[in-house]
């Protein structure tokens, strides 16, 4: 039986949801797109649908998330969850609160939280303030994000704009009295509440007092808590039934589409062990197409992971903009990729590491990909996934831009072997 159903906005955000969800051992289902065939009889206690409209247009992103609801209602959900960014990456029209309002409108309801925290990871939120470690979000390298640059880090300001309803807070000194207070505050604050969450004793709080809302919003961390809730009350019984690693070759590849300063890192470490690697440019790409990362990528040695990265400085990515326009820029970088994830396939790939939201969205819906189990985590939100390609068993895991530490990429393909 399903007990929750969650809509997220992109594919990072979709696996970094299900293994938080997947830590407590019950069985966490995610869909890439909404699934074509009604649900079975076999749904898993958490549905995920995992969407790509972050940046859509606000009404294909109300139309898709809407889709996805129907299908999770009919898989017999009563509860909800819907899952962005732990950065609050938006438009400036949309699609956060957007979205959360048309959900709210479709399910009768008055009121709903947000709550993008993840400590773990470094987010916290506080007085209605999101921070990056350290820095407040609109001075942490998410400024410069390619497609969604945030420019405020004051969550009520970010949402006003997106909602027409009253937007308010529970901020932290109701959360540090406890869930009852939390709950009594948030039932006060208006239609569109931001709850402030520093550590993951606040989100137990916060899960607990909003454990019962039919739609709750948030980063991935906030829901990581509720399976252990249903568990405790007796809504769900714990499901053992692991996803089985299935055997895979040992080739492999790296496709970096992130420009976030940790995927930076990320790709120098793999440079330096060694990695072979080819650079794709954007503007080559607009002139001369990706046919010759494509032959490049036929004569390595996947067996010892080659990495295709677009992955550059923020200035290199703001004048390959102003040539190419961001849009397109951004479209043709995911389109290489790709098409690489496709060859590198067919050359017998079956580990795939993706780094970057929009682009890992784009390399599994041109995989084909459409569900996935969840295997072991890399790092946090991170983990690997199990899922058939055009036939093919593959092992694919999906990079948040500024998840995982430097060596992530030699993590990942270290956690899969030893799986
Ligand atoms: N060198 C580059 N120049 C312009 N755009 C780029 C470059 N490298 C990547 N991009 C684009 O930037 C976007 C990065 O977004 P995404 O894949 O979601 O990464 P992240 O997870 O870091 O947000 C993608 O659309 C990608 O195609
Ligand atoms: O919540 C998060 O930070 C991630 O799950 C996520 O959505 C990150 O998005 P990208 O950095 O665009 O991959």
């Amino acid at each position: 039986m399903t007990v929750l159903g969650a809509i997220a906005d992109d594919f990072t955000g979709a696996t970094d949801l299900a293994g938080l969800l997947a830590r407590s051992g019950v069985r966490v289902r995610l869909h890439t797109g909404v699934p074509v065939a009604p649900p079975g009889d076999d749904t898993a206690a958490f549905e995920i649908i995992a969407l790509k409209i972050r940046t859509a247009p606000r009404q294909t992103a109300i139309a898709e998330a809407g889709a996805a609801l129907d299908w999770l209602q009919r898989a017999g959900a009563k509860r909800f969850f819907w899952k962005y960014c732990s950065t609050f990456d938006s438009t400036a029209s949309g699609n956060i609160g957007t979205v959360a309002q048309a959900l709210m409108q479709r399910l009768g309801l008055s009121q709903t939280i947000y709550c993008p925290a993840f400590p773990e990871n470094g987010r916290r939120v506080f007085m209605g303030n999101l921070f990056v470690n350290d820095l407040p979000l609109a001075e942490s390298p998410m400024k410069d994000h390619p497609l969604t640059p945030m420019r405020d880090s004051n969550l009520m300001r970010l949402l006003a704009p997106q909602v027409s309803g009253s937007v308010g807070l529970a901020d932290r000194t109701f959360v540090a009295k406890g869930a009852a207070a939390l709950r009594e505050r948030i039932a006060q604050a208006g239609a569109h509440v931001v709850v402030d969450a520093i550590d993951d004793a606040d989100l137990a709080v916060v899960a607990r007092a909003c454990r019962d809302m039919v739609l709750m919003t948030g980063g991935s961390a906030v829901a990581m808590p509720l399976p252990g809730l249903y568990l405790e009350d007796g809504t769900l019984s714990r499901d053992a039934a692991k996803p089985v690693a299935p055997a895979l070759g040992s080739a492999a590849v790296v496709l970096s589409g992130s420009a976030s300063a940790m995927t930076n890192r990320q790709v120098a470490d793999y440079l330096a062990r060694g990695a072979a690697a080819y650079r794709l440019d954007p503007v080559a790409l607009a002139e001369s197409g990706h046919q010759a990362a494509l032959d490049w990528l036929s004569a390595q040695d996947l067996d010892r992971a080659p990495l295709v990265y677009a992955t550059a400085t923020p200035d290199e990515v703001r004048a390959a903009q102003q040539r190419l326009g961001v849009a397109r820029a951004g479209e043709i970088v995911e389109a290489a990729l790709a098409a690489c994830a496709i060859r590198a396939r067919d050359l017998g790939a079956q580990r795939i590491v993706v780094a970057g939201g929009e682009t890992s969205g784009a390399v599994t819906q041109a995989l084909g990909v459409n569900h996935m189990e969840i295997g072991p985590e890399i790092a946090p939100g991170v983990p690997w996934c199990y899922c058939v390609s055009q036939g093919t068993e593959l092992a694919l895991t999906l990079k948040s831009g500024n998840f995982g530490r430097e060596s992530f990429f030699s993590d990942a393909l270290d956690v899969l072997e030893a799986a």
